[in-house]
């Protein structure tokens, strides 16, 4: 029941719509039920001879091909309406989605799973379409139209007739209602399969190497055939509610008619009023088809939504500041190169006991280039999710500008550390395109002059593939490299205003392209730190630190360090 509340309060918005295919809906289905107690008591009136004659004929059978015309036209407003409700806000619902995941990005939404995020956001979307478009209207019209038949029975044939067809009406109510929980159930675990399938099948594609060398594909696929089994099961089991459902309905219809019409003449009706009190049993079907219908599309409707809400309501893993204005001291200091400041801190993943980031200080003054080195897993990127915010530390403190991260929203921060790492992703767009992601009014030339300071020799309107898969890995790289920079450059404060970060950024580069990558960044006078596997790369760095399990280990300029012999010139012997 809270979600479909929920849904309707969503649905607000498009209330006007939704009045007009909720009134055209109820019309129709007046119309409908006239086109079958028309005929029966046209013919009830010349049975009895209560009527005669051709005029009489003509005059029902123009009746009933208004009612027809009439009927379509509604029926035209009713889906009309209905689904321009429905499309639009589905297309609302995908936006608060987003809006929604965004925050929780990345931290939280890099543990969800991309296949299932996009199966939540297009497919269970999708589903909640028969809330808004085949829900509300027929909902409405199954409660008011059997009470209208039932009024009009009463009139024609008396109460007795009329108390039977309510209960006959009733039954056409009951019948699909019983067996909703289980259903729902089934529908939750439909679901539930399908939305693993989806991972499974973008698993097995991203890993098909490893698949094959494993020779593990015939296994793959004996697994995804298990899966469609359980699938199908599942399905299976709602099919076969469905079906009990609907041959209860037609015997309902049937049994239904002929005792309506023995209670009218049974309790002395006349015979039209009869006949047509019979026939709304048969007239109201269509109104009470769709709550059978929905008793089979409504669940997996709801499920969908509470999938949507459950993606949507993942907490933020950092809250944003209670004002959204930036703090004085980071705008007064808009005019200088901010400084960094690591104190002291430490961080532990969530579910994790031994830290990762374990004390660790690190002052990285303005303008200056601070270069991390270290062996794999000790905490280097994690030290730069902690620069950009993607998680709290747990003691200590971070400062840009002498201003704590927390006491920054989530866009200064974005704005103030402005991060290139190794695998960066790219839009299957143009070179242009990508880049005016982080600026979209940026000019041609402005964008020409980034490319040639990444040393990118590609068109603008070049198109990238798939991931940017018609570029190599350094040109992919140097191509990001170039947006993050841009970025910068919007940032208030412009570039010089903004901390860089790289992680592996440079990774893919020949030492030449590499050596004169690092060179232009210098030249740009910015505060930077540079997380680098590859030693080479931090040489023109003005202070190297040496990371081990969370800590420095050992801090000095390249030519100190490589004459030492301590952490990093051990690094360096090891071909770093
Ligand atoms: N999201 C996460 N949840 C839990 N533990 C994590 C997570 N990300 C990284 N770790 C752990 O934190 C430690 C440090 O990882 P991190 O990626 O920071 O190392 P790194 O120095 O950047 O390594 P590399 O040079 O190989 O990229 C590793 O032991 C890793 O298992």
């Amino acid at each position: 029941m809270k979600h479909i509340l929920w849904l309707l309060a969503f649905a607000r918005p498009a209330t006007k719509r939704l009045s007009l295919s909720v009134l055209a809906r109820l019309v129709g289905h007046i119309l409908g039920a006239a086109q079958f107690a028309l005929p029966a008591w046209a013919i009830g009136m010349f049975a009895t001879g209560a009527a005669a004659g051709a005029g009489f004929v003509v005059l029902i059978a123009a009746i009933f091909v208004v009612i027809t015309a009439a009927k379509a036209g509604l029926r035209y407003i009713e889906q009309l309406y209905g689904h321009l409700a429905a499309f639009s806000l589905m297309g609302e619902m995908r936006v608060w989605l987003i809006d929604r995941l965004i925050p929780q990005a990345p931290a939280v939404t890099d543990g969800a799973g991309a296949a299932r995020i996009q199966s939540t956001a297009v497919r269970d979307v999708d589903r909640v379409e028969v809330f808004f478009a085949h829900t509300i209207a027929p909902a409405i019209t199954a409660v008011l139209i059997p009470i209208g038949a039932f009024v009009t029975a009463r009139i024609m044939a008396g109460p007795l007739p009329a108390l039977v067809l309510a209960l006959v009406l009733l039954v056409g109510i009951i019948v699909p209602i019983t067996g909703v929980k289980r259903g729902a159930e089934s529908a939750r675990q439909v679901a539930h399969l399908r939305s693993d399938t989806a991972q499974f099948v973008a698993d097995s594609v991203r890993l098909r190497e490893e698949i094959i060398a494993a020779e593990a594909v015939a296994a793959r696929l004996e697994r995804a055939r298990q899966a469609d089994r359980q699938l199908a099961t599942a399905l299976l089991t709602l099919g076969r509610r469905a079906g009990i459902r609907s041959g209860v309905n037609s015997l309902r219809i049937w049994v239904g008619t002929l005792l309506v019409l023995l209670t009218a003449l049974a309790s002395g009706a006349n015979l039209p009023g009869g006949l047509a009190a019979a026939a709304l049993v048969a007239g109201t079907a269509a109104s009470l088809d769709t709550v059978e219908r929905l008793a089979g599309s409504l669940p997996a409707g709801l499920e969908a939504t509470r999938r949507i809400r459950e993606l949507a309501s993942g907490k933020p893993v950092v809250t944003e500041p209670e004002s959204s204005r930036e703090p004085d001291r980071l705008t007064a200091a808009r005019v200088s190169v901010p400084a960094l400041a690591v104190d002291n801190v430490s961080f532990t993943y969530p579910g994790r006991s031994e830290p990762v980031i374990d004390g660790l200080s690190l002052d990285v003054p303005s303008g200056a280039m601070i270069g991390i080195a270290g062996a794999s897993g000790s905490g280097k990127s994690t030290l730069a999710r902690l620069l950009q915010r993607h998680f709290d530390v747990q003691a200590g403190e971070i400062r840009v500008a002498d201003v704590p991260l927390p006491a920054l929203g989530s866009t200064a921060v974005a704005q103030r550390v402005i991060v290139a790492d190794q695998t960066p992703f790219l839009l299957d767009a143009s070179v242009a395109e990508n880049l005016r992601l982080a600026a979209p009014d940026a000019e041609d030339s402005e964008l020409q002059m980034l490319l040639d300071l990444v040393a990118l020799d590609r068109g603008l309107t070049d198109a990238l593939g798939r991931r940017g898969e018609r570029l190599s890995g350094g040109q992919r790289q140097r191509l990001a490299l170039a947006r993050t920079l841009l970025r910068g450059r919007r940032a208030p404060g412009g570039l010089a205003g903004c901390v860089l970060v790289l992680d592996e950024a440079t990774s893919h580069q020949d030492p030449l392209t590499q050596a004169r990558l690092m060179t232009s960044l210098r030249t740009l006078g910015i505060t930077m730190v540079v997380i680098a596997h590859r030693l080479e790369t931090l040489r023109e760095a003005d202070r190297i630190h040496v990371m081990e399990r969370g800590r420095i280990v050992e801090s000095g300029n390249w030519h100190e360090l490589s004459a030492g012999d301590g952490a990093f010139r051990k690094l360096l012997d090891a071909g770093a």
